[in-house]
């Protein structure tokens, strides 16, 4: 058997670790050999903790072959201890009629101090996604806050996203979304995300000639973009279990590699593709040897220009509007 790795979830009493921690401890993140040792964070409010020890004794009770530990606590100094693998879920959804970034001031706070106690405890080479929205702006505070760690270690979650617009690609062409490749996400996981067909291939063949563009820029991309919208409408509550599972599909993919694969990931920007520097947006990436790279050279006509500019502006005001937080 391997080493346990540590895998720590925030917000572990809520609706997406629900699943997610699940999803962990069954082996969806690793495979069947890697066992886990789970480290739950929650807010330090007893009926809080409560409600957690509930998600534990089920993980318990499904007598999970590959987990090799639990810690549930309230203290994020215990629960980074030493961990290889971050899940920051932990925040306030939206409700009907809000923007993700109107959360910026309810769930900002969360991620300074979190950055901090990564850095101070996790492993050095710790790896942490952000779920919680508005996610990619929270990636920025948490990596700021985390000295002696490289930005480059925080990531925010687009993959939701990605995994829409591969999903309803497939439901128009009929061809199912294994045959589908290098769809791309740039951009803020808000309504400005730009879904991107522009490199993409369906069953090998050019996704734009299947479908008309009247389609592509008045239905695909605003579905897309709305589509968490959508689902607060339908469910009553934000996504969780689609949430989850693309969760589980970024740090897989970061970890093991894509194999070559387009995957979509919001990371700091380098400057590629004339985004400003550190702002952490959606780019395609390839994943081999734990590491990502930003898919270089694509050509981006003026349509997509326009779009890659009103999500990087999207994103440039809303680190303007947490500025105080990144000097904290
Ligand atoms: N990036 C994405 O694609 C994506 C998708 C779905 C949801 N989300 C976001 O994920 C977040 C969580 O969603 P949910 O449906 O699980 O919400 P939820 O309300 O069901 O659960 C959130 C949990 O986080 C906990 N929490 C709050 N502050 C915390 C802190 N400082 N430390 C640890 N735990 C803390 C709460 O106590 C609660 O149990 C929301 O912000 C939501 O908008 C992001
Ligand atoms: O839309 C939301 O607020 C939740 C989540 O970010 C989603 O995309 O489903």
């Amino acid at each position: 058997m391997k080493k346990p790795v540590k895998v720590a979830v925030t917000g572990a009493a809520g609706q997406i670790a629900y699943s997610l921690i699940f999803r962990i401890a069954s082996g969806s993140l690793f495979g069947p050999d890697q066992p886990v040792h789970l480290q739950l964070l929650e807010v330090p409010v007893p009926e809080v903790l409560e409600k957690l020890k509930g998600t534990v004794m089920e993980v318990e009770d499904c007598a999970f072959p590959l987990v090799s530990g639990i810690t549930a606590t309230g203290d994020m100094n215990e629960a980074f201890s030493g961990t290889d693998y971050a899940f920051l879920v932990g925040a306030r959804p939206r409700g009907p009629g809000m923007e993700r970034k109107d959360l910026l001031t309810a769930n900002g706070g969360i991620f300074g101090p979190q950055g901090k106690a990564i850095a101070a405890n996790a492993s050095k080479d710790v790896r942490v996604l952000v779920v919680g929205n508005p996610a990619n702006t929270n990636a920025l505070i948490a990596a700021t806050a985390a000295k002696g760690l490289d930005p480059k270690q925080f990531h925010a979650m687009v993959r939701l996203d990605h995994n829409r617009a591969v999903s309803l690609l497939s439901g128009k062409t009929g061809v199912h979304g294994n045959d589908i490749e290098k769809v791309i996400i740039w951009g803020n996981h808000s309504s400005t995300q730009y879904p991107d067909l522009h490199n993409t291939s369906v069953g090998g063949k050019p996704a734009l000639s299947l479908i008309d563009q009247a389609w592509y820029a008045n239905e695909f991309i605003p579905t897309v973009q709305q589509r968490g919208a959508a689902i607060i409408k339908a469910r009553g509550l934000s996504s969780a279990a689609s949430a989850a599972s693309a969760a589980v599909d970024h740090m897989r993919d970061w970890a093991l590699g894509s194999n070559g694969k387009w995957v979509s990931m919001g990371v700091p920007s380098d400057g590629s593709y004339g985004i400003a520097p550190g702002v952490v947006y959606g780019y395609p990436c390839i994943c081999k040897n734990g590491q990502y790279e930003i898919v270089q050279g694509l050509d981006v006509n003026e349509f997509s220009r326009a779009k890659m500019l009103a999500t990087e502006t999207e994103l440039r005001e809303e680190r303007a509007a947490i500025e105080e937080l990144l000097k904290a």
